[in-house]
């Protein structure tokens, strides 16, 4: 994966501030999310962390606009909430935990996906989304799989062709639902080293849900912990990854230490 460029090139329209007001969802006739406010800043990256069940997915997909909501979802001021689809796609992008991957698609073909907001319905993709995409694919690492099957990539590769579709998008936010999911060690260092490189170069705003702890900490320059759908610590990695904090929401031993660039987490076994 190489570095210097801005992946979204020179049209990159830089980041936007994100913030959520309020924010309330539920499945069916469950509340999951109760009063959610969170604000993150151009180029920042908050990380939405907590226990399995505690609403981040839900949150993700509210402020993408693809699940019900009250509250308001607003960029740079203006409400997000109510935009039409393509014009919420210019946007923001979104890299679902889990997503659909169509069959018979090539990975180039998929990532191209990504120009849909930016080009007339039903047109031909033009130079720059070509530009855009050939970029994105060579910062992925996925110029070797361009013409296979998306279908017959593995688990890792389909998630770094799923960024680099949302990529392609060109977003001012980018959403992430655990982007590391799928990953061997290296290839998320990778991963989080791009949206790092994003964010910092382009701007790009990013909010995204890390399970790992520790590259949360080391990634993230804010965190924004979940527990039963409230968040209930936002701020500095270092403030909200407590050991008292571990236990108290995650039912979890561990001791916290000191990384070079935010705090780690390291899990203890028990007693017996
Ligand atoms: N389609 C659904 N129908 C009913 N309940 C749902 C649905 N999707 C999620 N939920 C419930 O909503 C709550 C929040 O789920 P969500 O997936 O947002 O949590 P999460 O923090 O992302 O979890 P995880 O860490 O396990 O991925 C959970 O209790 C979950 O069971």
């Amino acid at each position: 994966m190489t570095g210097a460029t801005g992946a979204t090139g020179a049209t990159a329209p830089g980041g936007a501030r994100l913030e959520v007001l309020g924010l309330g969802a539920a499945h069916g006739r469950t509340a999951v999310l109760h009063d959610v406010r969170l604000t993150v800043d151009p180029g920042g990256w908050l990380a939405v962390i907590g226990p399995n069940g505690s609403g981040k997915s839900t949150l993700l997909r509210s402020v993408l606009g693809a699940h019900p909501h009250s509250g308001q979802v607003r960029l740079d001021g203006a409400p997000l909430t109510g935009t039409g689809v393509r014009a919420r796609a210019r946007q923001v992008a979104y890299a679902p935990q889990q997503p659909v991957l169509p069959e018979g698609l090539t990975t180039r073909d998929y990532v191209s996906l990504g120009r849909t907001p930016h080009r007339a319905l039903l047109s031909a993709p033009r130079a720059v989304d070509r530009r855009v995409v050939a970029e994105v694919m060579g910062r992925l690492e996925l110029d070797g799989l361009a013409e296979r099957l998306l279908t017959t990539l593995s688990g890792g590769e389909q998630q770094r062709a799923v960024l680099a579709r949302a990529l392609a998008q060109q977003p001012r936010v980018l959403l992430l639902d655990e982007p590391t999911a799928a990953l061997d060690l290296g290839h998320a260092q990778q991963v989080l080293d791009l949206v790092d490189s994003l964010r910092r170069q382009d701007g790009i705003t990013v909010l995204s849900t890390l399970h790992d702890l520790t590259l949360a900490g080391q990634y993230a320059d804010r965190l924004a912990l979940l527990s039963a759908g409230r968040v209930v610590a936002e701020g500095p990695p270092a403030d909200v990854l407590t050991p008292a904090a571990l236990q108290r929401y995650y039912g979890a031993r561990a001791h916290v230490v000191a990384g070079p660039h935010g705090p780690a987490v390291l899990p203890l076994r028990g007693p017996g």
